[in-house]
């Protein structure tokens, strides 16, 4: 007999039918399932109308309502806040339960709980579940019960804790029989982007919805196991793109780990390598839930409190440097074509996170902050906790990150990771004419080289606007004030 006559599926990040744990549990435990999804109004609003985002969550949620549909039920998709209308969806539908998949946000771990007492208030049940990642927090600790701040020993114990149950499918799509249809009463039309403020018109760069996932990891499967020899080269097809279909759940963490896990079982070196890179993700979503003070809206701090003794340049000086990174205009031509990239299409390749986190912070000496908040107007696949820890790694205040001394020298990563300038002369046209060894560094080319290549420093290309060596030094000594802090210790 089921628990409950009507269940209420909170969808949120996990827009997808199949694999789902918050579906495949109301599914078992009530009698008839209706689906929702809010597009919270307060989290759109500050969006541009040109957002990248909010045209796949659409498409995503688009194609959701169909898969419901085809099984019997639908999608009731509300705009406005969620405290209001998922309490509200619950009492003009009747539903006793609502079941979610946990997030682990801040605001929406605080968001979660005012809806949960909300309900509760109405009489309600709430529950919520482990989706999003493989292990919740509380998982994987250390011996003492401690989280883990260093990744080696966290994905060390990660591998020992999983057992064939965690990595276990929920059949949730073969229980769709319990889908319904809400009372006629009930709107459930998804409203057209643009009725949500939106431009159809930036139509997302990579296919949206489950259907966009599976195809983008069918064709990565075959190339999974090139993974650790190619997934550093911008210029070559290496990595998986499936960020964004992670960020938004149309494809299952569980399904991919599975995947990865089964054949590093079968000694294929590249799934381990892209097996280890889902673990960070599980990493730093701990890293979050056991030291919000990184992720605080409005106020992240330095996960080592030392590092936020640091002077950061400040003033009309810096936010030029600023301006000239956010643009792809600061005369390294790596730096330059990988924020071009991420202006283009929301998409940066990882090595080149790491360079131009590593050129903002150590470079130009400006705050990891201002980094971390750039990237996140933009990412397809923006995590709060992926891009805290990332940029708290490159500017070394993060937990397990790189030492402060070690500084990514723009010109030689691009000599090694880009070394024939392909990617380069993809998103720099202007100095694409410049040969294989000249493309790294316009400004040590001979003048004969540039002028038959028609390039004038300065006006067709712009001049680093820093010097690589005078600013490591200035780093370095910037960075002295974390070192006295230690020792004071
Ligand atoms: C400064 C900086 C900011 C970053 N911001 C984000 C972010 O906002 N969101 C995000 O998902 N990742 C972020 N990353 C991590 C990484 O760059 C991206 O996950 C990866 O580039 C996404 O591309 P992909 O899906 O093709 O990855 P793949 O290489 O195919 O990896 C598969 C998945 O593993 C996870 N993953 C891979 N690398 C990392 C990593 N270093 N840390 C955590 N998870 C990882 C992601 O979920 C990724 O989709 C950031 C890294 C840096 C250095």
């Amino acid at each position: 007999m089921a628990d409950f006559d009507l269940g209420l599926v909170w969808f949120r990040r996990d827009l997808r039918v199949a694999d789902h744990a918050a579906l495949y549990h109301a599914l078992t435990r009530c009698r008839r399932v209706l689906c929702a999804f809010v597009f919270d109004r307060e989290i759109l609003a500050p969006l541009p109308k040109n957002d990248r985002r909010v045209p796949f969550i659409h498409a995503s949620a688009v194609e959701l309502d169909q898969a419901l549909r085809d099984a019997g039920g639908s999608l009731i998709v509300r705009h406005g806040a969620p405290l209001e209308e998922i309490p509200s969806l619950a009492r003009e539908c009747g539903a006793q339960a609502v079941f979610a998949n946990r997030d682990y946000e801040p605001s929406a771990k605080a968001r979660d709980v005012a809806v949960a007492e909300r309900l509760a208030g109405a009489g309600v049940a709430f529950f919520t579940f482990k989706d999003q990642t493989i292990f919740d927090h509380d998982n994987v600790l250390t011996g003492a019960g401690k989280p883990y701040t260093v990744f080696t020993p966290y994905k060390r114990n990660w591998l020992a804790t999983l057992t064939p149950d965690t990595l276990k499918p929920y059949a949730s799509e073969d229980a769709l029989s319990a889908l319904a249809k809400p009372p006629s009463r009930v709107k459930h039309v998804i409203p057209s982007l643009d009725a949500l403020g939106f431009s159809a018109r930036h139509a997302p760069a990579l296919p949206a919805g489950t259907s966009g996932a599976l195809s983008l990891f069918d064709d990565f499967r075959d190339r999974m196991s090139d993974y650790q020899r190619t997934r550093d080269f911008p210029a070559v097809k290496g990595p998986s793109y499936l960020g964004v279909h992670l960020r938004h759940g149309t494809i299952s963490i569980r399904a991919l780990a599975r995947s990865a896990h089964d054949a590093q079982r079968h000694g294929n070196r590249g799934a381990e390598t892209w097996l280890s890179e889902l673990v960070w993700r599980d990493f730093y979503f701990s890293v979050l839930h056991h030291f919000p003070q990184v992720g605080v809206p409005g106020d992240h701090r330095a996960f080592k409190p030392e590092y936020d003794r640091i002077k950061w340049e400040t003033g009309d000086a810096a936010d030029a440097h600023f301006a000239a990174w956010c643009e792809g205009r600061t005369g390294y031509p790596l730096v330059d074509a990988a924020m071009r990239q991420i202006n283009q299409s929301g998409y940066m390749h990882n090595r080149l996170r790491m360079v131009v986190a590593s050129f903002l912070t150590k470079d130009l000496g400006i705050d990891w902050r201002r980094g971390e908040a750039y990237f996140e107007t933009l990412l397809n696949d923006f995590e709060l906790s992926s891009n805290n820890g990332g940029w708290q790694w490159a500017a070394s205040s993060g937990c397990d990150a790189q030492p402060y001394f070690r500084i990514f020298n723009p010109v030689t990563q691009s000599e090694k990771f880009d070394p024939k300038g392909k990617f380069i002369r993809h998103y720099v046209p202007e100095v694409a004419a410049l040969s294989d060894k000249d493309i790294h560094a316009p400004w040590r080319a001979r003048p004969d080289a540039l002028a038959a290549a028609k390039i004038a420093l300065g006006a067709d290309y712009p001049l680093p606007i820093v010097d690589h060596e005078t600013a490591r030094k200035t780093t370095l000594a910037r960075y002295d004030v974390v070192k006295g802090a230690r020792n004071e210790r």
